[in-house]
């Protein structure tokens, strides 16, 4: 379990799902998560996430490979795993009529040592609703009293599936706070979004899945250094691609063109935005719009899925060799 002074509380080698009928679902993934990490599954619809997801919390066994969660194998050694792990659920499932504080209450005492219900819903920003049935709560504060109904039993390692589903921009956000804090205490999180922006916020570590495998991992900032970078400006009239200086000497590997508008794609954002520049200067030319970017985390799993699907780029006009 411990790894360059790292201790792994998640630990999934070669893991495979297969759903009855014979689809598999997870295909062979692994990957570790160290204790306190925040770590995202990210991926297409159908890419395996929640598959996954459930191998780890112990409600299914896996059709080939390992999965350890805080030592153990969270399928067969169930009772050992389960009091220290936290599960929200992309639906909760919890009768509606009850209301929030009864639903809190009943929760917790299917939970050993748990926290006083009233504490996890003011965590979750729930307080004032105690009185309210489960039924009246609109989609994002049921996803809040999920995460609440999660928290009950302090866990040492908590699993979210899509927490901000649902949720307006603040209530993500709140949540977004409420992870973090739960991390800087120590928490360990596993979870799975849609929202690209959640990860590269909260994750230490991700992994982006795509038809049952990991088709790239590392920290946001590795997974983003796989894409190349944008120099986008807008040509003034007169001027064309072939008058800027040679662009493969500048390391630019491509670029698109639309109307008067250009885009070059770059691995040396640093030495192409200069010798682009520089030449501006010289020739008396304002390149206008200029915006200079590092990939963001959307454009590298939308690059990364258009690849792993062979898919090739619709604008591209022109490649370098690189
Ligand atoms: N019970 C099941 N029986 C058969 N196939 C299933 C079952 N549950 C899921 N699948 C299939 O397994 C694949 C992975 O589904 P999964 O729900 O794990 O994906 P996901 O990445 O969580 O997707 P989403 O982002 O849409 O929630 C999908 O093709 C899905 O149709």
């Amino acid at each position: 379990m411990e790894a360059n002074g790292h201790e792994h509380v998640i630990e999934v080698t070669d893991l495979r799902r297969v759903y009855g009928g014979g689809f598999e679902a997870v295909r062979g993934i692994s990957f570790s998560v160290r204790r306190g990490e925040i770590f995202a599954l990210l991926g297409t619809n159908g890419a395996g996430k929640t598959s996954t997801v459930e191998l780890l919390e112990g409600l299914a066994a896996p059709a080939g490979g390992r999965v350890r969660v805080l030592g153990h194998d969270p399928y067969t050694d169930r009772a050992a795993v389960r009091p220290r792990t936290g599960v929200m659920l992309q639906e909760g499932g919890f009768p509606s009529e009850l209301t929030v504080a009864e639903t809190a209450r009943m929760w917790a005492g299917c939970v050993s040592g748990a926290r006083p219900p009233a504490e996890v819903l003011a965590l979750v920003g729930l307080e004032s609703k105690g009185d309210v049935r489960v039924k009246q709560l609109s989609g994002g504060q049921r996803r809040r009293l999920d995460l609440a109904l999660a928290l009950l039993g302090d866990p040492e390692v908590l699993f979210l599936d899509e927490p901000t589903t649902g949720l307006d921009a603040e209530g993500r956000r709140d949540t977004w706070e409420l992870v973090s804090a739960l991390r800087a205490a120590g928490t360990t999180v596993l979870l799975t979004t849609h929202y690209l922006e959640e990860a590269e916020q909260l994750a230490d570590r991700l992994a982006i899945m795509h038809d049952g495998r990991i088709a790239a991992t590392g920290t946001p900032a590795e997974v983003t250094a796989t894409q190349p970078s944008r120099i986008t400006f807008e040509l003034p009239e007169g001027y064309f691609v072939g008058d800027l200086p040679p662009l493969a000497e500048l390391g630019v590997t491509g670029h698109e063109t639309d109307g008067r508008i250009i885009r070059l794609r770059t691995r040396e954002l640093q030495r192409a935005a200069t010798g682009l520049l520089v030449w501006a200067e010289r020739t008396g030319v304002e390149l206008r719009r200029l915006d200079v970017r590092s990939a963001s985390l959307e454009e590298a799993f939308l690059g990364i899925a258009k690849a792993v699907s062979g898919g090739k780029t619709a604008q591209t006009t022109k490649e370098y060799a690189a």
